[in-house]
């Protein structure tokens, strides 16, 4: 992403310190270079440390600026407790959390274990949960505004056959988000969200469309728009949520998505003609990712 990409004025977040979780890769990575980009201190977590480090490395080469990665593991509440005190201890209070970790794998709901579903739910339902809830605690004890965001999809709306821990998981987090932003309004503390259609990345590829490769979406006969969505959209979207220009918009959750779920319910019914064959394959492909992920966790 470069300068240009984004539709605010320099500045924007200038004194704001903001926590992406997932921030290594992908949708996380994006906005956490805007946030950067527009003057932000910005922190990044995840399971893997050595991505972490070279995300903040690489971006703020390109941007200057302070990024830092912290390793942890969002479904361990007292990790949490440790990477909040790092960056309380270490220039101040946060002022914007965005939960954008999640896990997720298209499966038959008939194939999941309790595990399969706990795999899930741990980090995008009680990790969502846990890092706002510790950050909230925080925020209320010192005084302090703050914005969250947090990063759902469109099926909060009308569900998703073949993912749903995610789409229950997702859809606690919307509901947590709308009661907060009344619970925490006169402390100064909003919560939004933001349901992204389709944007490629390679975590989302390998466990939602795993038998495609390199060739997932990139057939967009079914999307509105004819095309998915652009990583800068994304970002534009979410410096504006975190910006303190709008304060007063909270509770609210925004489709990003190119009009795609109210034409074709953006999700994954299209799966129902699969053949046990390719549930079978889709696993295999799904576990052997997972495995390759989790040799580089060091949370
Ligand atoms: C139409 C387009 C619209 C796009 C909308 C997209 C909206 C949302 C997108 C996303 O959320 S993309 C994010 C994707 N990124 C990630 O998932 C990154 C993190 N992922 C992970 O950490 C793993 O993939 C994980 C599996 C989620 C968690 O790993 P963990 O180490 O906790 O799991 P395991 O120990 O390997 O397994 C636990 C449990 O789960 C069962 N399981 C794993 N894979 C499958 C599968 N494919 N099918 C069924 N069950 C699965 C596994 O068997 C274990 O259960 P037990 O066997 O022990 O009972
Ligand atoms: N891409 C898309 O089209 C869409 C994505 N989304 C949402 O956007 C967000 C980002 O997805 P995307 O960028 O595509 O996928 P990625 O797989 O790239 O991002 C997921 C991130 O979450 C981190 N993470 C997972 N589990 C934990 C954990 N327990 N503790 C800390 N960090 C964790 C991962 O790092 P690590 O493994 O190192 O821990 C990774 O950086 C997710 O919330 C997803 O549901 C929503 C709709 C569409």
């Amino acid at each position: 992403m470069t300068r240009d990409d984004l539709m605010f004025r320099d500045g924007l977040l200038n004194g704001h310190r903001i926590l992406v979780t997932g921030g290594g890769t992908g949708l996380g990575k994006v906005m956490a270079e805007a946030f950067l980009i527009l003057g932000a201190e910005v922190f990044i977590c995840g399971r893997r440390g050595n991505v972490l480090d070279e995300t903040a490395e690489e971006l703020m080469g390109q941007h200057g600026g302070k990024m830092v990665g912290l390793a942890c593991d969002i479904r361990d509440a007292d990790a949490i407790d440790d990477m909040l005190d790092r960056i309380w201890n270490n220039g101040g209070a946060l002022t914007g959390l965005v939960n954008n970790a999640a896990g997720n794998f298209v499966s038959r709901t008939q194939d999941l274990s309790m595990r399969g579903f706990d795999a899930i739910s741990n980090i995008v339902f009680r990790g969502s949960f846990a890092v706002t809830l510790a950050c909230g605690k925080r925020w209320i004890d010192q005084g302090v505004s703050a914005s969250v965001l947090s990063i759902l999809a469109t099926w909060v709306w009308n569900g998703s056959a073949f993912t749903v821990p995610s789409a229950m998981s997702k859809a606690g987090i919307n509901v947590m988000s709308q009661s907060l932003a009344v619970e925490w309004a006169d402390k100064g503390i909003r919560l939004n969200c933001i349901a992204p259609g389709t944007f490629p990345t390679e975590g989302m590829s390998a466990r939602l469309r795993p038998t495609e490769g390199g060739s997932a979406f990139r057939d967009t006969t079914d999307y509105p728009m004819g095309r998915v969505g652009r990583m800068p959209e994304l970002a534009n979207l979410a410096a504006f949520l975190m910006s303190p220009q709008a304060e007063y918009v909270s509770g609210q959750t925004i489709a990003i998505d190119g009009a795609r779920y109210l034409a074709t319910g953006g999700n994954f019914s299209s799966m129902r003609s699969w053949t046990d064959e390719q549930w079978a394959e889709a696993r295999q492909s799904i576990r052997a990712t997972t495995a390759k992920d989790k040799a580089q966790r060091t949370a």
